[in-house]
């Protein structure tokens, strides 16, 4: 850590409430052990009555031992008498816009087992479908759960609340299941979480007030306009969307680094507000700190890791100095590639929604913004040997303003899926050379396997590391080698959606759920690794699934059913 800039940067202040529940599943973790334990599960807790009563009678506990461990009889009655159980205060919703089998739906999947397949991910929505109790409007000083105005749509299992970048790849499964209200009623939510903290917050739960998360907001009123035309909603959106980019753009998340041509660039970071355990992972937080002895390199270390968890990206081998060390952790003081492409996505959309609304000037200056954040991106993260754009890592540490030059030696050379997220974005695929030259990379990466992209070459045991691959990655590059006018991207685009289509199937037959994120060695494997056991649901696997069946289709007379027992592979292997 750099001695000048340790520690600092804001911290916003935590509620009574969430500081209360993170001392009882410190509680609950000396009681019921490290089996099977969910820290989150505790701060996920409504109170019954008030916080002071409740306090009273956990301090009241009988403790036992150096620790003062409650016993299990006695922790489980308190629990049941004084809270209500995780995910009571969200009810379940009947979305008024979902019909079992809606007109129009993947009118090119002609396959009966994969159209019967799909149509039980569609339904999915139901399940997945929740709305904000009266008890958190009426009492919202009882809930870690935010009150939202309109329903809402979570990711699933232990993610019971609504997660920022998540609802992108829900949005666009719910626009190929038609669900047009439902993605609306998404949208209004966080643009109510931006008029209410000034951002969109990592997730709707008190302790995610300190960050937010990858920036999609403004792709998804894109893509909801694309297919609605309202008006409205870009009405509506826009000054959130403004307020959003001030927030990216703000002391602490903007970098200046200066190029080799003398030429000043602007890029972002992520840096949370944040120097404390995350709440909802408060045990594991402080027991990965005891390395630190000094208090100030604890709170800079608390800060990389809730950074980490802004980037959606909790956790990587790309956030650390040395991959095989987590200690060095050190996500403020890297630029990182994708993070600029979906703020250059943001830009070109408000210019484009304030030519939708005859905003000149503001269309124009953003416009402008675009153009030279797509500078910025060429400049410092464009590697031309490697066909790849890479994380720029930061010389001086987090240092929040001082401008530092461009040195090759400072990008990330380790293959990521990230590094090819710029494909997403029209700006960077008009180019054919471009593009095919990027594409060879990809293929010769390494990160394209039987069952789809990985999100790096690192087996560290970290979830967004290898083997696994997330929903949300093969989508943007799949769509981004798709929309590019190269016929061999557009094979390709489409030979890693069939991979991936395969796999989310012979997973769901398996085990009769969608998973969050699978292994990309087998087909039908899901993923591990990390800080909390796989999940299922899954909000974004099943929108990307659906996204990815309406634009390319299945046809009758291709299997998808993996025949052979083991080993499971979808495909020969990569070109
Ligand atoms: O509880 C640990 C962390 O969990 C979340 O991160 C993971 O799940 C999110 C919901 O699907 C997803 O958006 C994120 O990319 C995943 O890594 C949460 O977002 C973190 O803040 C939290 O600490």
């Amino acid at each position: 850590l750099s001695p000048k800039c340790s520690v600092r940067g804001p911290a916003v202040a935590s509620t009574p409430l969430v500081t209360f529940l993170e001392r009882v599943q410190e509680t609950a973790l000396g009681t019921f052990g490290e089996q099977d334990f969910d820290p989150k599960l505790y701060v996920d807790l409504s109170l019954k009555s008030n916080l002071s009563k409740t306090q009273k009678a956990f301090d009241e506990l009988p403790r036992s031992g150096e620790n003062g461990t409650v016993t299990v009889k006695d922790l489980k009655v308190f629990i049941a008498t004084y809270f209500d159980d995780a995910g009571d205060d969200l009810v379940y919703y009947d979305p008024e816009d979902f019909f079992p089998e809606p007109e129009g739906f993947l009118p090119k999947v002609k396959n009966p087992e994969v159209r019967s397949w799909a149509l039980e991910v569609h339904a999915l929505w139901k399940n997945l479908s929740r709305k904000v109790s009266d008890g958190v409007l009426e009492h919202s000083e009882l809930h870690t759960l935010l009150p939202l105005p309109e329903a809402v749509v979570v990711p699933g299992s232990r993610f019971r609340e609504v997660y920022y970048w998540d609802s992108y790849w829900v949005i666009r499964g719910l626009l190929a299941s038609k669900m047009y209200t439902t993605a609306k009623a998404i949208v209004t939510n966080l643009i109510f979480l931006v008029d209410t903290y000034g951002y969109v917050l990592n997730g709707a739960r008190a302790y995610y007030t300190n960050r937010s998360q990858p920036p999609l907001l403004s792709a998804m009123v894109y893509e909801i306009y694309n297919r609605t035309c309202d008006v409205e909603l870009v009405r509506k959106a826009l000054p959130a969307l403004l307020e959003e980019h001030a927030f990216w753009n703000s002391e602490i998340h903007k970098v200046t680094i200066q190029d080799a041509q003398g030429s000043n660039h602007n890029l972002s970071r992520y840096y949370a507000m944040w120097n404390k355990p995350r709440p909802e992972s408060s045990t594991i937080d402080k027991e990965s700190a005891s390395k630190f002895s000094g208090n100030s390199e604890k709170q800079q270390f608390y800060r990389e890791v809730a950074s980490a968890a802004e980037s959606g990206w909790d956790f990587s081998t790309r956030w650390m100095r040395n991959t095989s060390e987590f200690s060095t952790l050190s996500t403020t003081s890297i630029l990182p590639v994708d993070l600029n492409v979906y703020i250059l996505k943001m830009e070109q959309n408000i210019a484009f929604f304030a030519n939708v609304l005859g905003h000149k000037s503001t269309m124009e200056s953003f416009l402008e913004a675009a153009e030279a954040r797509k500078n910025a991106i060429n400049s410092v993260f464009w590697n031309d040997e490697m066909g790849q754009w890479l994380d720029y890592r930061l010389a001086n540490g987090p240092i929040c303003k001082e401008s530092e030059t461009w040195q090759a030696c400072n990008q990330n050379q380790n293959a990521y899926a990230s590094n090819f997220i710029p494909l997403w974005i029209d700006l960077f695929r008009s180019d054919a050379v471009l593009v095919e030259n990027v594409m060879r990379s990809l293929q010769s990466s390494g990160l394209v396997h039987a069952a789809g992209i990985a999100t790096s070459l690192i087996n560290s045991g970290q979830q967004w590391d290898f083997p696994n691959g997330w929903a949300p990655l093969q989508h943007m590059i799949v769509e981004g080698l798709l929309r590019s006018g190269v016929k061999e991207a557009r094979s390709l685009a489409k030979d890693i959606a069939v991979r991936w289509i395969k796999t989310n199937y012979n997973g769901y037959k398996k085990t009769g759920a969608m998973h969050e994120k699978y292994d990309v060695q087998k087909c039908g494997a899901f993923g591990g690794g990390g800080e909390y056991i796989p999940q299922t649901g899954f909000g974004w696997s099943n929108g990307v699934v659906l996204t990815f069946l309406e634009e390319f289709g299945w046809p009758e007379d291709r299997s998808i059913e993996e025949k052979h027992p083991k080993p499971l592979v979808c495909f020969k292997g990569t070109k």
